[in-house]
This record gives C-alpha cells, sequence and structure tokens, in this order.
C-alpha cells in the first residue's frame, strides 16, 4: 500500500458519508457513525477486517455550505435521470447512466441516506483516503461508532461499483506529494508561496504559548513535515469554517492549495494581534489560551514563565519554583520537583494531574528538610519539670532522665526508642509531651490504634487516586520542624489486612540505622528522619509484633496505689478541671478523705482517667451552683451530693 515514495491507496475504497466536519490530509479528526450504512462499512470492513488495507476508507463529506453544516441534505427528488447536476455540482462527472442507477436504487432506500449518498457522490466526489486509527462502539443512548481517522491523501471517485450495504467506488488517488519531494524542481511561483506560507506558519507558531505540549509539537513538525502538506495541516488546525475546508480540499493543484490557506493564517495571524493589543496577560489564564505577549514575535522564539519580570509575584508558577528553590531540600528531592515543575507548566490546568503534580510540589516545599528547634536540655530543669508534671512515676521518669542525660552529652544519639508500656491512663501520654517540653521540640502525637493499611505509614504512591503522604511526613509538615518528638501512641493496636502490615512500615520508621533515608511512597525521594526523637507507647507488648518490640526500649509504668491516685487528684487532676470549669479553690475545695472515698467506690481503673471524669462532674454541678449564685452551706458539700450523683450508686455516708 505504502510505495517507497509516498502513499499508495488501493484503488477500491469503501465510502464513508460524514456530516461533521472535514478530513484533511494529515490531520486526524474523531467521526461519529449512525447511518445505517456507514455502521455497516465499520462492521464489514474495521471490525472484520484484519489488514491494515481493510481499515483505509474513503472519507467523503457531505457537507457543501455553512448553512447545511448541520441540517439534512438537500432532497433526493431534485435528481432526475434526465434533470442535469445543479451549477454547484462543479467536480460531478457522474454520467446520466449512473445518476439513473442512484436514483433507481436509492428512491427504496430511506430518504435522508439516499440524499446523503447521491447528494455526496454527485456532487463532491473529491474526498480524503483515511486511515481509521481507532474504533470505539457504544450502544447509548442508540447504537453508534466513534472512529478516529487519520487523513492520508485526497483521491476523486471515478465509478461507483455498489452502494449496498455501503457505498464502494473505484478511486483515483490524486495527492501524490512525491513529486514534488523526488526533486522535481518546483516553478518559482510555487516556491515563493511555499516560502511564504512557512514563514506565516512560523508566525504563527511563534505567537502561542510554547508552554502548551501541543505548540511545542506544531513546532517541531513545521521543520519536520514536507512543506507541501503544511496547508492541509494547518488548515485543519486553525480556526476554519467546513466551508473553507472544504475548499482546501477541492484544491487538488498544490499552487491554488497554497493560495487558499494563506489567507486563512493571515487572518488567524491578524486575530491575534487583535487580541495581544485588548488583552494583558494575566498570571492565572489558562496556559491553554495563547499567551499573547508584548511586541513582535519572532519565529521560533522561545518562552519561559521568568521573562515576565513585572509579573514575577503573581506569577504563581514563578512563585512556585522560587519556593523550591529555597526549599533548601537535598540534592534527589530538588531534582525531582525541578522535573516536575517543568513538567506542570507544560500541562494544561484542566487536566487532572495538574492538581496532583501542583499538591506534590506545594508539599514538597513546605516540608521541613532543613528546618529544626535548637534544644535547650538541661537535666536540672527537665528534672523539675517532670516532677511537677507527674506524681510518682519514678522508675519511668528514672530512666527518661537517664535518656535526656545521654543525648545532651551526644546530641547524635541514635537510638533507643522508647516505649512506655502499661494499663490507660497512667500517665503515658502526658510524660511522652512533658518530653518534648523538656527538650523544648515540637511534639506530635500519632494514634496508631486501628491502623491497618501501610499507606497511613508510608503514603499511597501518586499513580493511585486520591493518594496522600503517610502520618509521619504528614506530621512533619504539620510541626514544621524535622526535629519534633514523634508520640507514637497504641502500637500495640496496629491492625493487618490485604492493604499490607503497617507495623512492617514502621519498621524502617523506627530503625536509627534506616531512618535518614525513609521514603515515604507519595514523596518518593528519601526523607532524614534521624533527627525525629520517637516514643511509643501501649497498654500490652503481647500484640506488638517481635521486630517492632525489637527496636524499642520498654518501659512499663504500673497502675498508680490508692494513696498515689490521691495524690496526683490534690496535684494535679482537681486544680486542672477547676481551671478547666472557670472556678476557684475556694468556691469548690474536696477533702482528701472525698477523694479516698470517690477512688474506691465509684472508679476501678489502673490510671486516673475515670477519677478525672467524676471530678469533673462535681465541677460542673457546682459550676452550676456558681452561675445561679447559690450560696453554699456546710450542709450541701458538693464534694459528696454530685460524686454521688455522677455515679451509679450513692456514697453512703
Ligand atoms: N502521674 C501523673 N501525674 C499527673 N497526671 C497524671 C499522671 N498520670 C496520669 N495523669 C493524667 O491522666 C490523664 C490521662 O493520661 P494519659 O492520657 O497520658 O494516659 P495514657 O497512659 O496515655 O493512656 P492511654 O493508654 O489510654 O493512652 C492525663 O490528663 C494525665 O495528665
Amino acid at each position: 500500500m505504502a510505495s517507497h515514495g509516498g502513499i499508495q491507496i488501493p484503488s477500491r475504497l469503501p465510502l464513508l458519508l460524514t456530516h461533521e466536519g472535514v478530513l484533511l490530509p494529515g490531520s486526524t479528526t474523531r467521526v461519529s457513525v449512525h447511518s445505517a450504512r456507514n455502521m455497516q462499512v465499520v462492521r464489514s470492513r474495521l471490525l472484520k477486517g484484519t489488514s491494515l488495507k481493510s481499515t483505509i476508507l474513503g472519507v467523503i463529506p457531505n457537507t457543501r455550505d455553512p448553512e447545511h453544516d448541520t441540517q439534512e441534505l438537500p432532497a433526493l427528488h431534485r435528481y432526475e435521470t434526465d434533470v442535469p447536476c445543479p451549477e454547484s455540482c462543479r467536480s460531478c462527472d457522474c454520467s446520466p447512466k449512473l445518476k439513473g442507477l442512484l436514483f433507481v436504487s436509492l428512491t427504496t432506500t430511506p430518504l435522508s441516506e439516499s440524499e446523503s449518498a447521491h447528494s455526496a457522490l454527485c456532487c463532491l466526489s473529491i474526498g480524503t483516503a483515511g486511515l481509521a486509527v481507532q474504533v470505539v462502539g457504544s450502544n447509548w443512548p442508540k447504537p453508534h461508532y466513534t472512529l478516529l481517522i487519520t487523513g492520508l491523501c485526497r483521491f476523486r471517485v471515478t465509478q461507483l461499483l455498489r452502494e449496498r450495504p455501503f457505498a464502494v467506488a473505484i478511486v483515483e488517488q490524486l495527492d501524490r506529494l512525491e513529486q514534488y519531494t523526488e526533486g522535481q524542481p518546483l516553478d518559482r511561483e510555487l516556491r515563493e508561496l511555499t516560502q511564504n506560507f512557512y514563514q506565516a506558519a512560523l508566525q504563527l507558531v511563534g505567537m502561542l504559548d510554547m508552554s502548551v505540549p501541543v505548540v511545542a509539537k506544531l513546532r517541531q513538525l513545521l521543520d519536520s513535515l514536507p512543506r507541501e502538506t503544511l496547508p492541509d495541516v494547518l488548515a485543519a488546525m486553525i480556526r476554519t469554517s467546513n466551508t473553507e475546508k472544504l475548499q482546501v480540499l477541492d484544491a487538488v493543484d498544490l499552487q491554488e492549495r497554497f493560495k487558499k490557506t494563506l489567507p486563512m493564517l493571515t487572518r488567524q495571524i491578524e486575530g491575534l494581534k487583535l487580541l495581544q493589543k485588548t488583552r494583558k496577560p494575566r498570571p492565572d489564564d489558562d496556559k491553554r489560551v495563547l499567551a499573547i505577549r508584548k511586541g513582535g514575535v519572532f519565529p521560533g522564539r522561545q518562552f519561559s514563565l521568568e521573562e515576565d519580570g513585572e509579573d514575577e509575584d503573581g506569577d504563581d508558577m514563578a512563585v512556585l519554583e522560587r519556593k523550591v528553590k529555597e526549599a533548601a531540600m537535598p540534592e534527589p528531592a530538588l531534582h525531582v520537583c525541578l522535573k516536575e515543575l517543568k513538567r506542570l507548566k507544560k500541562m494544561p490546568q484542566s487536566m487532572p494531574e495538574y492538581a496532583l503534580t501542583r499538591n506534590y510540589l506545594e508539599l514538597m516545599v513546605e516540608l521541613p528538610w532543613t528546618k529544626s528547634t535548637s534544644d535547650c536540655l538541661d537535666i536540672r530543669a527537665a528534672r523539675v519539670l517532670l516532677d511537677n508534671d507527674h506524681y510518682a512515676l519514678e522508675k519511668l521518669k528514672r530512666r527518661v532522665l537517664e535518656y535526656l542525660a545521654v543525648r545532651q552529652l551526644r546530641s547524635t544519639l541514635k537510638g533507643p526508642i522508647l516505649c512506655f508500656v502499661g494499663p490507660p491512663g497512667v500517665g503515658k501520654t502526658s510524660v511522652g509531651r512533658s518530653i518534648a517540653r523538656t527538650l523544648g521540640r515540637e511534639f506530635h502525637r500519632i494514634a496508631l490504634g486501628g491502623v491497618c493499611d501501610q499507606s497511613d505509614v508510608r503514603g499511597h504512591r501518586r499513580t493511585y487516586v486520591g493518594s496522600m503522604p503517610g502520618r509521619i511526613i504528614n506530621g512533619l509538615k504539620t510541626v514544621g520542624v524535622n526535629n519534633p518528638v514523634f508520640l507514637l501512641d497504641e502500637v500495640d493496636k496496629l491492625g493487618k489486612s490485604l492493604q499490607g502490615d503497617p507495623a512492617a512500615a514502621l519498621l524502617e520508621v523506627l530503625d536509627p540505622e534506616q531512618n535518614h533515608s525513609f521514603t515515604d511512597h507519595y514523596l518518593n525521594v528519601p526523607f532524614d528522619l534521624s533527627q525525629v526523637l520517637f516514643i511509643a507507647t501501649a497498654n500490652t507488648t503481647s500484640t506488638i509484633p517481635p521486630a517492632l518490640l525489637d527496636r524499642m526500649e520498654v518501659i512499663q509504668v504500673p497502675g498508680y496505689t490508692q494513696e498515689e491516685k490521691v495524690e496526683i487528684a490534690h496535684r494535679h487532676l482537681i486544680p486542672h478541671q477547676l481551671e478547666q470549669h472557670g472556678l476557684t479553690p475556694q468556691q469548690l475545695q474536696i477533702p482528701q478523705d472525698t477523694t479516698h472515698e470517690i477512688i474506691s467506690k465509684y472508679t476501678r481503673e489502673a490510671g486516673v482517667r475515670s477519677l478525672e471524669r467524676k471530678i469533673g462532674a462535681i465541677c460542673r454541678a457546682v459550676a452550676v451552683k456558681v452561675a445561679e449564685g447559690h450560696k453554699m452551706s456546710k450542709a450541701e458539700s458538693p464534694g459528696e451530693t454530685e460524686a454521688g450523683r455522677a455515679g451509679t450508686t450513692p456514697l453512703g455516708r
């Protein structure tokens, strides 16, 4: 089919009558196939045929003038055997015999189709041979196919062989570009026309936004395509009506084709110039829209977003680029970001990937790659602070102070990871918070209870719909420094599912030997976690995976005795609750005996959470009375009455 000199189309072609648009050689268009005749072409040639030849169709545009672009074609009955073809039927070389044949057979077929076949074949015998590169079928709202067809060359129908079930004709190939490319000297006028057309095309492309991929591609095509093909290619791309496209299609002679297309190109350039005068480029203009720049534009000039010095502050892409460069990220991350930024600049904003890439870049610039707080560690102050915050917990506090002391002596201490194990409410989380305070670091709690997807820890790959970074990277973004205290709460409650084992993902996070190059799936570049101080808490070690447990130093936090609870209540819980409820110590005093009673009769726990809730209930009751202006009398000591009300059984005193 393709000879060495150019395209050679088969001499017999099935005909596809199109109502929408005009296919020009060198362009690709979508054609909707609804009519029975065209459906038949698709079924018997495209869907059944297996050779490349069977995918070549003769595409006959069926629109003669703009008024009829979208309307049904003129009635058939005008064409009687003895009636000559109308004036408009320029290129028709139907013999009266052929017209008769068409008339006889078409009168038995549905009118609109008959009209299409007759009028197209009779009035416009020039079409474009096209290669069907894609066929998509659908049954909704009614059965139809959508074809993606690339135009190859012009042809003329010389004889209609049959029209049922679809039209097949003997055709004569009209475009033979090889005659221009194979050394035959062009005459002077044609040479000049070609050169002028090429210059105009360059000017047009130079006025468009080079960051749009299709424009960049078009710029390349201008140099790589034979110049004789340019009128067809550009007429298909620029804003032209179907009538104009039909005129280009009718122009079999190359010189005539250049003459017809050049004014269309010039008109487009003038239109763009006008736009340039009336519109000032705005930073958030859709990048697909032609970017009209100041001053004359020279062919082949490359634009970059940084050129607009005066608009740089407003240009969010330039701002993003500046942020990327200022984020002080390590070399691999910077490399990835610059690559993504380059892609983003070329992407139309409407593409779903645009938002994804932008979010990614925004996260990358927000991450604290090198930002950290300086530790203000003073062991004596730390001891005082820990004692002030927590009563009892001697063993835990001692171990924490040892840990902090070693850290003070060796700032680059790797591990161990402390894991506080004990019943609920014994102060594990609040000790973690105190450690952050003593170190002067940011604190972030990551609740791992119920997490059963490893992407929760490691993030999703960016190819995944709705992808996000994992909790570690999110935490770093929240605190904004790379050396916070991360409290991994409830590590014993990690789940396991088909989506992977989050405990396994935590291994890398907690291993001091590996976590300097922790790679979140979303970021896809390593982030150094070695400065982060991890503390884990758990209620039991039995459900912590052994490999994870092995990386941590377990510190048992046993429950409190009754006396310890009373002390904790009076030193911490009651003052805290009073403050929370806006009460003063003068308004509510709870005697130690009452606290004892609340603990023994209204709580049953190792920690102090329930005790704190009961104290909270007393405070609420007192708050109501204070708000009502009630004067407290000894007889209705709130500690007694409200504790009884807050609990399930009366105090029994
Ligand atoms: N020794 C203590 N001194 C002062 N307050 C304490 C002490 N122990 C616990 N608390 C208080 O008890 C409450 C619960 O503590 P926290 O949330 O730290 O418990 P937890 O051990 O982390 O529990 P869970 O295992 O359920 O997470 C907090 O308000 C905390 O301040």
